[in-house]
């Protein structure tokens, strides 16, 4: 089994101050090893999103480490950090630039980080989440949402990353484009030898996705458990089986998007 390459220890959030100070992440642990997908799920305001921007570093920690091959991060983010570490946001609506085309949208990462070949990468990141160059002149307004997304994901890929921070990668997606969009992920993975971190409420995304799923509950980890223990309803905490409930129909179809 190979070594962690992202680890969080004790990861401690808190946003506002006095009597309004929120813990929004508690001594939280997470492990991922290279290649692996790791979802977190759990009820909303939990704490699922706030992991994500502390691993970026956009969102500072009250608490804890995380670690990147074994090396500490620190703030601010250097730019080989962020390289290798991207994110994929929920609203590909939000996420692009509204008045900068494709083009654009790509090139911008490439600018920052100084990297050749402009062109090459362009198209080859292009066809790799099946957009062909015709979409590339094309603005986001010109795009369905799943092409959307499919910008949003290749201007992550664009930089090579190692590690790909998920939130809710799918949920602002129709059904049918949903299950694209997933299957999408799912060859990058493969054929990148990506590691991700998923956070999703939706548990069937999740199974379908991930191997290993932390189930997050005020802040802490609930439970740790596996798609497959998901599938067969053998999980530990009474709060797990509720979520498995209320995900609704998902025993009964099996791991598939919806
Ligand atoms: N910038 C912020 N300022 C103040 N409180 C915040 C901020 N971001 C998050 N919170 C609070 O931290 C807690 C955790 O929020 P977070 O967005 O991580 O939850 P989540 O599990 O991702 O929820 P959702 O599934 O709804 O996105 C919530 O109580 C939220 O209100």
């Amino acid at each position: 089994m190979s070594e962690a390459v992202l680890e969080v220890e004790a990861l401690t959030v808190r946003f506002g101050h006095g009597r309004l100070k929120v813990t929004a992440v508690d001594g939280v642990c997470l492990h991922l090893r290279r290649g692996e997908a790791l979802g977190l799920v759990g009820e909303s305001g939990s704490g699922k999103s706030t992991i994500l921007r502390a691993i970026t570093g956009l969102t500072t920690i009250a608490g804890g480490q995380i670690r990147l091959d074994g090396a500490a991060l620190a703030p601010p983010r250097g730019l080989a950090v962020l390289r290798r570490v991207q994110m994929v946001f929920q609203d590909p609506y939000a996420s692009l630039h509204p008045r900068h085309t494709v083009d654009r949208i790509l090139s911008e990462p490439l600018a920052i980080h100084r990297l050749p070949d402009r062109e090459r990468r362009i198209l080859a990141v292009l066809r790799e989440v099946g957009l062909g160059p015709a979409y590339r002149f094309r603005y986001p307004h010109q795009l369905s949402g799943g092409q959307r997304q499919r910008v949003a994901i290749a201007r992550a890929l664009i930089l090579e990353p190692e590690i790909l921070l998920l939130d809710e990668p799918t949920s602002a997606l129709d059904a049918s484009v949903q299950a694209e969009i997933l299957n999408l992920l799912e060859a990058l993975r493969r054929e990148r030898g990506l590691t991700f971190l998923l956070v999703s409420h939706n548990l069937a995304v999740v199974a379908h996705l991930c191997e290993r799923l932390i189930v997050m509950r005020g802040g802490r980890i609930e439970e740790e458990t596996t798609a497959a223990a998901l599938r067969s309803g053998t999980v530990a905490a009474d709060y797990t089986r509720r979520m498995l409930t209320a995900s609704e129909g998902f025993v009964r179809r099996g791991a598939a998007p919806g």
